[in-house]
């Protein structure tokens, strides 16, 4: 269906960013085929940082690295990137399959093989049957399950994930991130998620960073850094200081 060339290491170095005031410094390298949690209270730099990557903000001075090769000054679409927001990824006016269909061709000029890797994606994200669906028939969730069958389409090897499940309940959330978990088994891709709950990050055994004001405060994995022994700045931020 997809990814089977696996995901590439993401880097960032000394990428530095500023709104007004606001300073942000980002050093960081996500390997290949890991799944990253990106969490921090709000403001801290969570979505700029994914927007660096995705090419929507280009930094004022340091070097952004996807699989070895710069793409600071590159255009968001030649980056091998995928993005999925909390909301407003699809066009009303277009079905699930046209919505899908589009990561492949922004024209939906699409071939056999874009057909088949369209409904490929539909049957894997467990949408066989609502092909023919415009956005405003799906659930919250379905919406999501059909952005992530486009990312999956477009076949990048990095994923973002910018509070995609955020509007979702518990329960589906829990269901998107297995669907996530099984994706990332099948295709290897690298997913930088940002999420406001940590209990996202134990969930995929996910590696952590932990954002303050524009910067990483503290990185490592979820189990470690979420558990009694992890760093000061991840228990004032759970409430869990004595
Ligand atoms: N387009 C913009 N213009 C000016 N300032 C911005 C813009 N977008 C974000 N900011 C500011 O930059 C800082 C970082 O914003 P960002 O959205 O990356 O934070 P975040 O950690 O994702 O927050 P949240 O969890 O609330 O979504 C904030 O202080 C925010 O007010």
């Amino acid at each position: 269906m997809t990814g089977k060339t696996g995901g590439a290491e993401v880097t960032l170095k000394q990428v530095r960013f500023s709104y007004g005031e606001m300073r942000m410094n980002f050093d960081l390298t996500v390997p290949a085929a890991q799944i990253a949690a990106i969490i921090g209270p709000s403001g801290s730099g969570k979505s700029t940082l994914l927007n660096l990557i995705a090419g929507f903000e280009m930094p004022q001075s340091g070097t952004i690295l996807i699989g070895g090769i710069d793409i600071t000054r590159a255009a968001p679409a030649k980056r091998p990137v995928s993005m999925v927001f909390q909301e407003n990824n699809l066009f009303a006016h277009l079905d699930v399959e046209a919505n899908i269909g589009l990561g492949r061709s922004p024209k939906l000029k699409l071939t056999a093989d874009d057909r088949a890797a369209v409904a490929s994606a539909i049957a894997r994200v467990g949408l066989a049957g609502k092909e023919k669906r415009k956005p405003q028939a799906l659930s919250g969730g379905e919406r999501q399950r059909v952005a992530i069958a486009r990312a999956l389409v477009r076949d990048r090897p990095v994923l973002l994930l910018d509070e995609a499940f955020a509007s979702l309940g518990p329960a589906l959330r829990i269901q998107m991130l297995d669907l996530v978990k099984a994706l990332h088994a099948e295709t290897a891709m690298t997913v930088l998620m940002v999420t406001h709950h940590p209990d996202d990050a134990l969930h995929l055994d996910a590696t952590l960073f932990f954002l303050e004001n524009g910067m990483i405060a503290a990185s490592g994995s979820a189990k470690d850094l979420l558990s009694d022994t992890g760093p000061e700045v991840l228990k004032r931020y759970m409430g869990t200081m004595a």
